[in-house]
């Protein structure tokens, strides 16, 4: 479990991090989302001991990370996976954090085999590919069996192999009870992946929902619907309460009323529907739409700009 209390980081008059407080719960994947420059990296190393905070708290298991005597069996973290000496081979790149930190050389075999590393193990860092790479930092991340696992933008960079690997390891681990807390600048991949999001912007919570409450608060769902009685159709489903907006002739997009209510209606009055369909956003337009005031740099329309 992961408690994050008013947490602030300022950098000279940058706040980088603004009061946030949040929980990372076990037993599922909680994804940290924010566009660049959101804060992520800088909340995450604050968690893990390696910035100090300008204010608030954050603790791993109930103490400040670096207040345990065991850290990397609470947690394991995945920051940066070209802080790697290159000049060593994966084996002793694992085993020199091994002796260092009072982890079993068996241990050392056991996460090789779970990253899927054994054919390269003993080759050289420096000769790895991105995804190699990846999976070597993720190895690191595990090696103490951590009950937290905490990745910064672990896809980064993947093929899609490679990212589909990444999203069913981060599954495995949550279903194996631990606390994973994982961050991305991209919500569609999130949406596969994590059951819980914490998003952020320019430092702020700007919410803390299950996936299926952030596209609900973000965006409205709407319902498309066609009849060849286009007149009778609009007449239908005009009213207090909701939106109509004629897409083409005998098409409209209604925000306000449900499918079954429409449906029902039309049948009741006998007009033949040719479409229903409930329109959702996806979580990438969800998380545009949130985040829209708290990107650094904002694209502007040449449209809007004149
Ligand atoms: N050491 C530092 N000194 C000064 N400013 C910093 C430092 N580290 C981060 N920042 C600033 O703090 C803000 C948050 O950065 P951070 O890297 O935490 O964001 P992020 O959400 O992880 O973004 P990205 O996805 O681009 O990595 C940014 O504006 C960044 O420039």
């Amino acid at each position: 479990m992961i408690e994050v209390h008013d947490l602030t980081k300022r950098y000279g008059d940058q706040t980088a991090v603004d009061g946030l407080t949040f929980t990372v719960k076990p037993g599922i994947v909680t994804g940290f989302l924010g566009p660049n420059g959101a804060g992520k990296s800088t909340t995450m190393r604050m968690i893990l001991g390696l910035d100090r905070p300008t204010a608030g708290t954050a603790t791993v298991n109930g103490r400040p990370y670096e207040d345990h005597p065991d850290p990397l069996h609470q947690a394991g973290a995945l920051l940066d996976a070209k802080a790697v000496h290159t000049g060593r081979s994966a084996y002793q790149h694992l085993h020199a954090l091994a002796a260092t930190t009072g982890i079993p050389k068996s241990r050392v075999d056991e996460v090789i085999d779970v990253v899927g590393l054994h054919q390269v193990a003993r080759k050289r860092v420096g000769g790895f590919s991105l995804g190699m790479g990846q999976r070597l930092g993720i190895a690191s991340a595990l090696l103490g069996d951590p009950d937290v696992v905490i990745l910064d933008e672990p896809t980064n960079g993947l093929d899609p192999e490679g990212v589909l690997w990444i999203r069913n390891l981060m599954r495995d681990l949550a279903s194996q009870g631990r606390t994973v807390f994982v961050s991305s600048h991209l919500m569609s991949e999130m949406a596969l992946t994590a059951e819980h999001l914490i998003v952020i912007g320019k430092g702020r919570m700007i919410a803390d929902t299950s996936v299926s409450g952030f596209i609900e608060t973000a965006a409205n769902e709407s319902v498309r619907v066609r009849s060849p009685h286009a007149n009778a159709l609009h007449d239908l489903i005009t009213g207090p309460g909701t939106t109509v907006l004629s897409v083409d002739r005998g098409l409209f997009e209604v925000t306000g009323m449900t499918a079954e209510d429409i449906g029902d209606r039309a049948a009741a009055a006998g007009i033949p529907i040719h479409e229903l369909t409930v329109v959702r956003p996806s979580l990438e337009e969800a998380f545009m739409e949130l985040t829209k005031d708290a990107v650094e740099y904002q694209s502007t329309l040449i449209g809007e700009a004149r």
